[in-house]
């Protein structure tokens, strides 16, 4: 996915300032930034989903986004859904939905528009379901079920319709560690088999264990963006998250493993950002 530059206005302020994304396809992006960096924006505006504000100067005319060459944010709703998934954060519903219908949803794009399920409709939704961790779950409600439950069901929603970029905002924030761990392992499958994936995460250990590339917003900014080895080290990050950063390496994949601290001086007390000594 290559992204022209983004800039976006919400009430009279810029959120995003002329951000430009790049993810490469057969790869998993982790897009990474404080709590009200952008990221939710970002990935909204670039699926065409975005209703608060407006597209802002300075980015000027050209796509926010191509995919393939095309302008996605030109294509018709329906193509673009062939194309992009996009799983949001706590994307709740009201509506008396049963799991599978709510998976078979993800189905509507590839098929005409008066036609019911078929059973290859049915057999993708179910074989979205077992590979989201949630098989068990397709007869419940969806307005019963759990966070992370229904976590489970965005991402076996966003399987079923079998896209060719998914855009994912924070997927793991309602999951145990042994479900993170497997989300994470079904975002990797997909980026094996050619999908272009971008995930927004906080959990910096899990963007470390499992992205290939990064992307660090800060106050709506691309202030670092390349492989985790680059963007994941304590001069970048100790300035945008203002906290001490040490980076050890896994000792059997070779990843950084990252320890956070509050940043003080030898004396205990607090320093800016950035000033921290690796020594101490
Ligand atoms: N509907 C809205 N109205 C006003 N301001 C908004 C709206 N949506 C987002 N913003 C503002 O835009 C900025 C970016 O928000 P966004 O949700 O994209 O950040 P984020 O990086 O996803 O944050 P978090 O990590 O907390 O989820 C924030 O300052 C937020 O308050």
């Amino acid at each position: 996915m290559g992204a022209g530059r983004v800039s976006w206005e919400i009430d009279g302020r810029l959120v995003l300032d002329d951000v430009g994304v790049l993810a490469p396809a057969g790869a998993v992006t982790g897009l990474l930034g404080p709590n009200g960096s952008g990221k939710s924006t970002l990935l909204r505006v670039l699926a065409g989903a975005q209703r608060a504000g407006h597209a802002a100067s300075p980015s000027g005319p050209g796509p926010a986004m191509t995919f393939d060459d095309a302008d996605l944010a030109a294509l018709p709703r329906r193509e673009r859904a062939r194309v992009l998934a996009l799983v949001e954060q706590d994307a709740g519903t009201d509506l008396p939905l049963s799991v599978l219908d709510a998976v078979l949803l993800g189905r509507i794009p590839h098929r005409s528009l008066l036609a019911g399920d078929s059973d290859a409709d049915r057999a993708a939704a179910h074989a979205a379901l077992a590979a989201a961790g949630a098989d068990e779950l397709g007869d419940r409600e969806v307005g019963t079920l759990s966070g992370g439950e229904r976590q489970r069901v965005h991402m076996a929603r966003a399987l079923a319709q079998q896209p060719r970029l998914i855009l994912l905002d924070e997927p793991t924030n309602h999951l145990d560690i042994a479900a993170q761990l497997h989300a994470m392992r079904v975002l990797r499958d997909l980026a094996a088999d050619g999908v272009t994936v971008v995930a927004a995460l906080h959990d910096l250990n899990l963007a470390a264990s499992t992205c290939d590339h990064l992307v660090l917003l800060d106050h709506g900014q691309v202030v670092a963006a390349g492989p985790v080895a680059e963007v994941l080290v304590p001069e970048v990050l100790e300035p945008v998250y203002g906290v001490r950063v040490d980076v050890l390496t896994h000792p059997r994949t070779g990843r950084p493993v990252l320890s956070f601290d509050r940043a003080r001086d030898q004396n205990g007390a607090r320093v800016p950002p950035g000033l921290t000594d690796p020594q101490t």
